[in-house]
């Protein structure tokens, strides 16, 4: 996903070794002899061994290994959930307002002029501690290395289906069809070849980007096939790369003998999950359950601010001021990289939650940020959670979901997952939350349009299945207008 980038400066100069850095916490990537290997970072976290009981997490910084060790066979199984109280997707979808153009700013993202991201905006002290946090916008516009890599992966998965759609022949492709696809009068002639996807109603184009890297697809595209993927019909996997307001293509035959009339085409139109709510509303192991089920892209945003926040932190330790526009944030499958050194524990001590709403609040850094995850989010699929991808960084999502749960709920969560005391951690959620809801830039709040679903009393399975099923009714529904 992202990744600051300094715009070019000439070697040696005042710039860079004022940029120069010390990294207490983390570790030069090559160094990590403990770097998760790709089957572990395929498997989704599953919350529930994090609440398997006193001392199971110590600390923060070591509740991602923690969970891939749970994850492992022959660990605990989960506590069961109490019941189902009521069922909080009562309100069912809303009618979504099209009209806005995609990128649009509805929410209160207080992005500042110009002339304010100079030196004088240099000079303003962080919301939090006094401590300078350096406007993005005093250099050139950021990028994000793993951004231009994934975007590459994804054009290169597009252009092989382009490869594939080429040799359809137009009056095909034209009535919905694979080539060669049979009518439901005529027989294959050579449908072999045409059976490379197996039976299975849906699965993702090989492996799932995730977290800004490549992950493993569940094996058979999991349960959340999208709605009209019948059986008996592949459906053409998500146009990943497809130019959003490009119409996906047909789908795919996949058995022969299949009529291809007796149901319209399904398409599958490139897709925005937009999940945003407060601390410890789950969103991140939500999110990241639902991309890999259904072959999305999954982007934590709340990553990239932590990231913010760990510079500013190590800044003031270092006694020197970096400018935030020559941070390099990366993403690598579920790893996240911090100017080329691993820091996906770091961000998350409770030191660097706290500092990360407090970054967050600053207009400039908002403004570099959103920028960037628009550019991200602008093809092919995407789960992206945080605070305001429903009301500010893409109100156009096709579907918005903003989680919540009781405050107690969410601290024993948290707590279940640090070691911490609750009272402890609800304190700390309620700061957080409160900075997060009442600051000026873009502040948490629930998009008109979303779909509120708390999961107070939900297990965490119940929740990604109400948002796969939500996936399959928005898709249902842009089918039929399409049809
Ligand atoms: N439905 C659920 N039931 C129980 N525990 C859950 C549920 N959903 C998530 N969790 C657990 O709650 C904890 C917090 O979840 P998560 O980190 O995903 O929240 P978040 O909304 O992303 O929080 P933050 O905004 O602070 O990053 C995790 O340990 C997660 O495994
Ligand atoms: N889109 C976002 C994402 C995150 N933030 C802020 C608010 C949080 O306090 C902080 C860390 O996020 P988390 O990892 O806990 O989800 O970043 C935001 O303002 N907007």
């Amino acid at each position: 996903m992202a990744g600051f980038e300094s715009a070019p400066r000439a070697p040696g100069s005042a710039a860079r070794r004022r940029f120069r850095r010390v990294r207490a916490r983390s570790h030069r990537v090559a160094d990590r002899p403990d770097r998760p290997d790709p089957e572990d970072q395929a498997q989704p976290l599953d919350p529930r061994d994090e609440r398997l009981g006193p001392g199971a997490v110590a600390d923060d910084r070591d509740r991602r290994q923690q969970q891939r060790a749970a994850d492992r066979p022959g660990d605990r199984g989960a506590p069961e959930r109490p019941p189902l109280v009521a069922d909080p997707l009562g309100a069912g979808l809303r009618d979504r307002d099209r009209s806005r153009p995609a990128g649009e700013v509805v929410g209160e993202a207080d992005v500042g002029p110009a002339d304010e991201t100079g030196p004088e905006r240099q000079r303003e002290p962080d919301v939090g501690r006094g401590q300078p946090v350096r406007g993005l916008g005093d250099r050139a516009p950021v990028q994000v290395d793993h951004g231009r890599r994934q975007q590459q992966q994804v054009a290169d998965r597009q252009q092989q289906q382009d490869d594939r759609a080429g040799a359809w022949p137009a009056e095909d492709v034209a009535q919905g069809q694979a080539p060669g696809e049979q009518h439901p009068e005529g027989d294959l002639a050579d449908g072999d070849q045409r059976d490379e996807h197996p039976p299975t109603a849906w699965r993702p184009s090989g492996p799932v980007p995730s977290a800004g890297g490549l992950k493993r697809g569940p094996p058979n595209g999991g349960a959340g096939a999208p709605a009209g993927a019948t059986e008996g019909r592949t459906a053409a996997p998500p146009a990943r790369g497809a130019d959003r307001s490009r119409p996906a293509r047909p789908i795919r035959r996949a058995r022969r003998g299949t009529p291809s009339r007796a149901a319209p085409p399904s398409i599958l139109a490139p897709m925005l999950v937009a999940i945003d709510g407060p601390v410890g509303a789950g969103k991140s192991t939500v999110a990241r359950a639902v991309a890999q089920r259904l072959g999305f892209t999954y982007l934590d945003t709340g990553a990239m601010y932590r990231c913010v926040a760990l510079a500013a932190i190590e800044d003031e330790a270092a006694d020197h001021v970096r400018d935030v526009a020559v941070l390099h944030i990366d993403f690598e499958g579920d790893r996240v990289l911090l100017d080329h050194s691993e820091v996906t524990e770091a961000i998350r001590a409770p030191e660097v939650s706290r500092r990360s709403s407090q970054v967050a609040a600053d207009p400039h850094v908002r403004e570099a940020l959103v920028d960037r995850q628009r550019k991200l989010t602008e093809r092919g699929d995407w789960v992206a959670e945080g605070r305001d991808i429903g009301t500010v960084v893409r109100p156009d999502a096709e579907l918005k979901v903003f989680l919540t749960a009781s405050d107690e709920e969410r601290a024993a969560r948290r707590a279940a997952q640090t070691g911490r005391g609750l009272e402890q951690e609800l304190a700390d959620l309620r700061e957080r939350d409160l900075r997060d809801r009442t600051r000026e830039a873009s502040p948490l709040r629930r998009a008109e349009d979303a779909v509120e679903l708390d999961t107070t009393g939900l297990a965490f399975e119940q929740v990604v299945e109400r948002i796969a099923a939500l996936v399959a009714e928005v898709r249902q529904a842009a089918n039929r207008e399409r049809t």
